[in-house]
């Protein structure tokens, strides 16, 4: 195995001399009956076992969580919990004292196919709409570049930020891609090599400090309970660090969605589109969505912070056809969107490329709250009684439980 550039233990910068801050202290967990997604767990330090045994055991149960599941709970991955909490610490820090000078400055402008930037809690537009009570900030490449594109209140604690992201790329992931490389039996280095954008703490993709307020009636009203549409990630990795507020949920094979259990300093990973095709449809990119929490949580604000890594943006997305497992096992064709791109492929049209995919998707992002858009005869169809959304971008046709 090549071993991976950086060190698997985060070693974040001091916090000396800094500002304090208040802490994040995590609500409690749901004591409702939930019936949750069973994920599986794999323990990340196991990759640096002397004993080959122990890591091609980690490569199996990797293989079947990202085939079955698409998510999956990492354990050591050289964070630890107080090193996760200080990263929500900054991030309540963020939401409770940008300045509304800064909100205004730094307003985002999806349209333009990025998020980078501040998000209010009006929808998905740079214009207001109805109230969704979910607001961001937005780190891309730009925003790592330039300190003043981003809020003043966080400025001491940039580095921290910075550092905790780019350990989480060019490490954790790094080391993630190393085990999806060997699940399609490929060299370690071929996904990071290939298909990982690069060049800053979260190359062409993202880092999200996002906050959910509970969900007012009058969203509610418009929206039942949904807070983000049934949806797959469209890069490389997802990194979720798990919370304590049950609201993401995951479509299950058998048609349900089921809520992630929380479980304190485990990251959740999930695959995203470009990883899909690239294995010619053996990883799945999971749909899931944000659902309002069961009853016993309705009242708490929901912190969720999240890396979005992401693929080379000229890049058309192809399956990997020196795999010996596709080789081997052909392509798996059942879902969303690698069978999309094979019936453009095979029609012999051009796949749009990652950049071109991801935008399309980000300046046409719909509201919870359009009841207009939001029902059968516009963007919902039925099919065998159960509603899905259907749109289309860049010739591609997208169905999505809702
Ligand atoms: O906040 C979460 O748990 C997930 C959000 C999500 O799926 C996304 O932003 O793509
Ligand atoms: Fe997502």
């Amino acid at each position: 195995m090549s071993a991976p550039t950086s060190a698997s233990i985060f070693a974040p910068p001091s916090i000396e001399g800094k500002p304090t801050i208040e802490s994040w202290s995590p609500p409690p967990a749901t004591q409702a009956n939930v019936d949750f997604a069973d994920l599986h767990t794999i323990d990340l330090a196991l990759m640096d076992s002397p004993d080959p045994a122990v890591v091609e055991e980690l490569v199996r149960i990797v293989k079947i969580a990202i085939k079955e599941d698409g998510f999956l709970y990492v354990v050591n991955y050289g964070v630890s919990l107080d090193q996760l909490h200080r990263q929500f610490a900054i991030a309540q820090h963020l939401h409770r004292n940008i300045s509304q000078e800064d909100q205004d400055r730094l307003l985002w402008d999806p349209e333009s196919g990025v998020y980078s930037g501040y998000k209010r809690p009006y929808g998905w537009k740079r214009e207001k709409l109805a109230l969704d009570g979910i607001k961001h900030f937005n780190f891309y490449r730009p925003e790592f570049a330039d300190i003043n594109r981003t809020p003043t209140c966080i400025h001491p604690f940039f580095d921290e930020i910075t550092g905790f992201c780019e350990y989480m790329t060019n490490s954790v992931n790094r080391r993630l891609l190393t085990l999806l490389s060997r699940v399609l039996e490929l060299p370690d280095d071929y996904l990071w090599d290939n298909a990982q954008s690069k060049g800053g703490p979260t190359g062409e993709g993202y880092f999200r400090h996002a906050l959910f307020q509970p969900l007012a009636e009058e969203t509610k009203a418009l929206s039942k309970g949904l807070r983000m549409h049934g949806h797959c990630d469209f890069g490389m990795l997802t990194l979720l660090f798990s919370v304590p507020v049950s609201s993401l949920q995951i479509w299950g094979t058998d048609e349900k969605w089921r809520y992630v259990k929380y479980s304190p300093g485990s990251l959740v990973v999930n695959l995203g589109e470009t990883l899909e095709i690239i294995s010619g449809g053996h990883f799945k990119a999971t749909r899931h969505r944000v659902f309002e929490p069961p009853e016993d949580q309705r009242t708490f604000e929901r912190l969720s912070i999240v890396i979005f890594e992401s693929s080379v943006g000229d890049l058309r997305m192809e399956p990997a056809s020196a795999s010996p497992l596709i080789q081997r096992e052909g392509y798996v064709n059942y879902q969303g969107c690698f069978k999309e791109f094979k019936k453009l492929r095979d029609a012999g049209m051009a796949v749009p490329t990652n950049r071109q995919w991801r935008e399309s998707q980000i300046a046409g992002g719909r509201e919870v709250t359009d009841v207009i858009n939001n029902q059968v005869g516009k963007d919902r169809i039925e099919i065998d009684g159960k509603l899905f959304t259907k749109r289309e971008f860049l010739g591609v046709t997208v169905i999505l439980p809702v």
